[in-house]
This record gives structure tokens, C-alpha cells and sequence, in this order.
């Protein structure tokens, strides 16, 4: 809302921050204009409200010389077609038309006759009431309308936008149904054409121009509260590569499914994307790209940018904000964990998350496969972020559970990248985070080869290229093991390596198969197959939970693999039965609650936590601290 002439001599924001509260301004506005303190203590302005004309009176005389007075009637009073300048006032108290176009506490039509005069809603809505049951129904009968799963994203970004908790309603009671689309595959589009289809910003954009004003930024974000940020620098989004500042949608995402999934209140996450540039020509010559058309800054000037945004960070929210890392290419998702690890409260999804999603879906085919971790061989195709982070933690658990040293356990997992088989001869040409894989072995340098090599039972997918698993591939798998484990985790759908079907097919059937996107059941041979989805969105929501209900101050390993077993814990004897190695979405909060719980515990175990005493029973815990996106009632 504009005022006219905004009664402030200094027409901006900041004329009214150099006000104090013992300044009080009388104002007088439209009946629906309800103003109150602004979110700010330096801007908290002091306003009582008459019904009545539009006057806007102030008390302190000190103040007068800066207003003017405005009168109401056939005038343009809210300064709607001037085309002088204007300060943009807005009030913090929502009521009427405000109320219904703020998403976080709109209602719609589900407003009570009681709210509706309360709050100078009378007459903005048509005379029905209706219970947010019908408005769930209502919604997705809307979305199923669209074919194009686009089309859906958008329509449930829109509805993010208009009414919040029915937006979580819609996701935490369709979650199976809509996963797919508010997350991977459809994510990963919508990230491809993010300058076609922006409407609205969802997060906060800090570009290399910002250097030195990243603190500044923060402060410009409405809420104060933050407990998660999920940040991306757009470098290596999900398999696409880099989408520049395009990333946004994959922050927007996972913060989505943060709270749907895990609970975490939507006020609490800030989803961030850095903007050094990106090396991506077709969105540099696109003229709808939303970001710094420049190639990527270079490695000081990032490191640079980085420091100032985790200090910044620091600063605003405090050591118990967890700052998750996603999608950053290789080189930097490493050396960002291990720079910040030991300072913040940091957690890389693809890295970590990944690794403990996989070793959840292991530990549960082994009840189908037999033997112990340390009874099998793994192959990778992909060394990079997942491939080395999901090595590291099967290699960590096997060391635990069998007290061989790291470096021996290490030598049941085996590498293949762009370049073929990682091994010693291969050592000084390799990056710092290859180089624990280079075993003992002759060159190889296909994965075919490497199969017939190695003899793996299991063979994971983690390169970002799809198609990689071939039939040859998968049949090799199949002529060493009665039950070959795969798992094509590349994202999204397009980049898998294998389809379900194609590993059910190839395999005749006697595949254990799960994938980082969803596929849908498959027969074969008139047998239904129903394969998971081994994405680091089962970990993600509940691990955060655990680390905010403990108030942990850093990440642990051992904590990745409380997680870990405790999704393998919710995968029951039918679940296996029908080849399924992950627990369906459909009861992501109570799972995520258990996961929460697991880490919690580690947290005190290991004495990270800080919020003290320890709840005595922490999935109770967990589950009453969790967001539930039904409407409140206002008074
Ligand atoms: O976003 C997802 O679906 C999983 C993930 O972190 C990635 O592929 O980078
Ligand atoms: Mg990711």
C-alpha cells in the first residue's frame, strides 16, 4: 500500500527508521488499515488506529515538520496513478485485502464469518465458508486437471504464494503424488526455463556484485528466525549441470520439503542462491536468464564471496543454524565441508544426505540378499560428491562393524569415472577426493569392463549421466548374482542410468532396484514390480529436525549413520517382500521423526547438543515440535 506524499519528507523506508517509539505517530487510515510495529526495532513506529477519513496525525512535533496531511475522498489517496515519487508503507498487522494476499496467513474462502468481521474481510470474499478438507480437494482436483507436470509446479508455486498452509496441507497429504512434482523430476525443468516461468522471488539472491553487503542482504530478509538455509551456487544442479542462478528452484525445493517432510516451520528456512556467474552459453544468450550474465568468478573471488556469506551467516543467525550445501560442483562441495565443517553447522545433501539414504536402502536389501556390508562388492560409476560420499560412509560402517582400519574396509568399494576404473597407477593425476579409492589393479577403462572386473553385487549410479547401465551392464550383473543390487541414483528422470523397467527386463526380474527420481510400477512376465526411490529427500527433513531439537552446534559422521539406520529400521518385512528396500513416502513424518530422534540422541551422546536436559522420550519430542500446516484460528 502507498500513502500519498507519505506525510515523510524523507520518502523512504529509511525517514521512518530514524523515528524511535517514543515518537508515536497518530494515524487515522482506511477502517481495514490496521498499523502496527514495523519488523524492525530501529523502524518500530508507535500508530494508533481511528475509523474514520484518512488523516494521518502526528504527535511528536518534532516529527510534524516531516508529514503532510492527507484527506480521503475522490483524491488518489493511496498515490495509485501518481507518478511522483512514493514511499511504499506497508503495515505488519495483515487485515483485510493484505490479510487475503498474505500467503502465510491467508485462509481463502476458509475464513470464519468471526474472522471475516474481525479482520475487514467482510464482502473481499464471496459469502461461502468452507473447512481446508474442501479447499485440499478442491486444489487437487485443480492440479490433476493439468497434463504437463510444469504446468502442476507452477500451479503449486502459485499456491505457495497465495496460501501457505494449504499449500503444506496439499504436499504432507499427497506427498507421494506431489513429490515428484515440487521436487525431482519436475524441479529439475523448472530450474531449466526458472527466467521463462519467474513470477516472484522465493529466496534471497546474492550475486559476486554484493561483495561486502552480504550482511545487509540477510537483514533484508523478512523473517529474523532462521533455523535452515539450504544454499546452491547453481553449478551442478541435480544431473542438468550448471544453471547459473536458474539453481533457485532446487533451495526452494528441498526448504519445501523441509517442512512438509520434516516439519521445520516455513518462517524458519531461507533458501539462498549465490551468483558468481555461470559457464552456461545457452542461458548467458538467453534474454530471459535472471542472472549475472558473466562467465563464473574465479577461485579467490569465490572464496571470497563464500567467507563473507558463512561469517555473515554466523553473525545473523548464530552457530545453531544449519547451512546445507546443494548442488555445488565437485570441487567446491568439498572444500566448502571440509573449510566449514569445524566452525558451522554444515551439511552437504548430496555429499552426506546421499550417502546416508544409500547405506539405508543397503542395510535393508541385505535382509533380501544376505550376508554382512563387509560380505559384498560395491562398484560406482561417478567419483564425484554422491559416488565418494556414499564409498566413504559404506566403507565407515564396515569398519565399525567388522574394527578392520578405514583404509582396509575402503578396499570393498571400487570407483569408475569419466576415465575408467580408479586405481593406483591412476594416483598423482587424481583429485584429493578420488584418491582413497586407487586400489591395487590393472587399468580398466569402461564399465562393462569394470563389472567383469570387479564382480560386484552391488553397482551404483551416481555419475549424472543417464543411460550408463546397459543392458550388457546389467545382464553382467545378473550372470554373477541371483539378486543383483542397482541403483541408479542420477537425477533427474532423464539422467538416470537405467530405467525400472530396464533393470527389471534386463535383469528378468531378479534386479533389487531403486532410483534417485521415481518410476512407477513395472511388469514383467506378468509379475508387478514396485521399485524405491533412494533420494536424500528421506534423510534431509529429519536429520535437520534432529539437529534443531538438539540444538547441535556441529555435524557428525556417526550422526549420518544414526540416520541411516534408523530409515532402515522403518523398511518392516512386507515393504521387502515386494522388493522394496526404502518405507513409502506416505509416512515421511512419522519416519522423519524417528530419524530426528536417532541424531538427536547421537547429538547428546557425543555431546554436540546444546539444547539441555535431553527429552526423555525424543520421537514424542520430535513429532510435538513439528510444523502441522492446519489453519490457526485468529481472534
Ligand atoms: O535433489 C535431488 O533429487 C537429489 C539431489 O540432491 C541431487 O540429485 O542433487
Ligand atoms: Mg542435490
Amino acid at each position: 500500500m502507498f500513502i500519498k506524499g507519505t506525510t515523510f519528507k524523507n520518502k523512504s523506508l529509511m525517514g521512518v527508521s530514524t523515528m524511535t517509539q517514543s515518537q508515536s505517530l497518530k494515524v487515522s487510515i482506511h477502517p481495514h488499515t490496521v498499523v502496527a510495529m514495523m519488523h524492525r526495532p530501529e523502524t518500530s513506529v508507535g500508530v494508533s488506529v481511528d475509523n474514520g477519513p484518512m488523516v494521518v496525525e502526528v504527535v511528536d512535533p518534532k516529527l510534524k515538520e516531516h508529514c503532510t496531511v492527507v484527506d480521503s475522498g475522490f483524491d488518489d489517496v493511496y498515490a495509485e496513478d501518481a507518478e511522483e515519487i512514493v514511499t511504499p508503507f506497508s503495515v505488519s498487522i495483515a487485515s483485510g485485502c493484505s490479510l487475503l494476499r498474505n500467503p502465510r496467513h491467508n485462509k481463502g474462502l476458509a475464513f470464519t464469518e468471526k474472522e471475516r468481521d474481525a479482520h475487514y474481510m467482510r464482502g473481499l470474499l464471496p459469502p461461502v465458508v468452507i473447512k481446508q478438507e474442501l479447499q485440499v480437494k478442491k486444489t487437487m482436483n485443480d492440479i490433476r486437471q493439468y497434463d504437463v507436470p510444469l504446468h502442476k509446479y507452477k500451479a503449486m508455486m502459485e499456491l505457495q504464494e497465495r496460501n501457505e498452509r494449504l499449500f503444506y496441507k496439499l504436499l504432507v497429504e499427497n506427498v507421494e503424488e506431489l513429490l515428484p512434482i515440487v521436487y525431482t523430476p519436475t524441479v529439475g525443468e523448472a530450474c531449466q526455463k526458472y527466467g521463462s516461468i519467474f513470477k516472484r522471488s522465493q529466496g534471497l539472491f546474492i550475486s559476486i556484485e554484493d561483495k561486502g553487503r552480504i550482511l545487509e542482504i540477510l537483514n533484508n530478509w523478512p523473517e529474523k528466525n532462521i533455523q535452515v538455509i539450504v544454499v546452491t551456487d547453481g553449478e551442478r544442479i541435480l544431473g542438468l549441470g550448471d544453471l547459473g542462478c536458474q539453481g533457485m528452484g532446487i533451495p526452494v525445493g528441498k526448504l519445501s520439503l523441509y517442512t512438509a517432510l520434516g516439519g521445520i516451520r516455513p518462517s524458519a528456512c531461507l533458501p539462498i542462491t549465490i551468483d558468481v556467474g555461470t559457464n552456461n552459453d545457452k542461458l548467458l544468450n538467453d534474454e530471459f536468464y535472471i542472472g549475472l550474465r558473466q562467465k563464473r568468478a574465479n577461485t579467490q573471488e569465490y572464496a571470497e564471496l563464500m567467507n563473507e556469506f558463512m561469517s555473515a551467516v554466523k553473525q545473523n543467525y548464530g552457530e545453531k543454524v544449519i547451512i546445507q550445501f546443494e548442488d555445488f560442483a565437485n570441487h567446491n562441495a568439498f572444500d566448502l565441508l571440509a573449510k566449514y565443517s569445524p566452525t558451522h553447522l554444515v551439511f552437504n545433501d548430496d555429499i552426506q544426505g546421499t550417502a546416508a539414504v544409500v547405506l539405508a536402502g543397503l542395510i535393508s536389501a541385505l535382509k533380501l540378499v544376505g550376508g554382512s556390508l563387509a560380505d559384498h562388492r560395491f562398484l560406482f560409476l561417478g567419483a564425484g560428491e554422491a559416488g565418494t560420499g556414499i564409498a566413504e560412509l559404506i566403507a565407515l560402517e564396515i569398519s565399525k562393524q567388522t574394527h578392520v582400519p578405514l583404509e582396509e574396509a575402503r578396499k570393498k568399494v571400487w570407483l569408475v569415472d569419466s576415465k575408467g576404473l580408479i586405481v593406483k597407477s591412476r594416483l598423482n593425476s587424481l583429485q584429493q577426493f578420488k584418491k582413497p579409492w586407487a586400489h591395487e589393479h590393472q587399468p580398466v577403462t569402461d564399465l562393462l569392463d569394470a563389472v567383469k572386473a570387479i564382480r560386484p553385487t552391488v553397482l551404483v549410479g551416481s555419475s549424472g549421466v543417464g543411460q550408463t547401465f546397459t543392458k550388457e551392464v546389467v545382464e553382467t550383473m545378473s550372470s554373477y548374482n541371483k539378486k543383483p543390487v542397482i541403483l541408479a541414483l542420477s537425477n533427474p528422470t532423464s539422467q538416470s542410468e537405467c530405467t525400472a523397467e530396464q533393470a527389471y527386463t534386463w535383469s528378468q526380474g531378479c534386479a533389487i532396484f531403486a532410483s534417485g527420481s521415481p518410476f512407477g510400477p513395472v511388469e514383467y512376465n506378468g509379475k508387478i514390480y514396485m521399485s524405491g526411490q533412494s533420494n536424500n529427500a528421506y534423510i534431509f527433513p529429519g536429520f535437520g529436525l534432529g539437529l534443531i531439537i538438539s540444538g547441535a552446534t556441529r555435524v557428525h559422521d556417526d550422526m549420518l549413520l544414526a540416520a541411516s539406520k534408523a530409515l532402515a529400521a522403518q523398511v518392516t518385512q512386507e515393504h521387502l517382500e515386494k522388493g522394496l528396500i526404502y518405507p513409502p513416502f506416505a509416512n515421511i513424518r512419522k519416519i522423519s521423526a524417528c530419524i530426528a530422534a536417532k541424531v538427536a540422541a547421537k547429538a547428546y551422546e557425543l555431546d554436540l547438543a546444546s539444547r539441555l536436559p535431553q527429552p526423555e522420550n525424543l520421537v514424542a519430542y520430535a513429532e510435538s515440535r513439528m510444523y502441522s500446516p492446519n489453519y490457526q484460528i485468529y481472534r
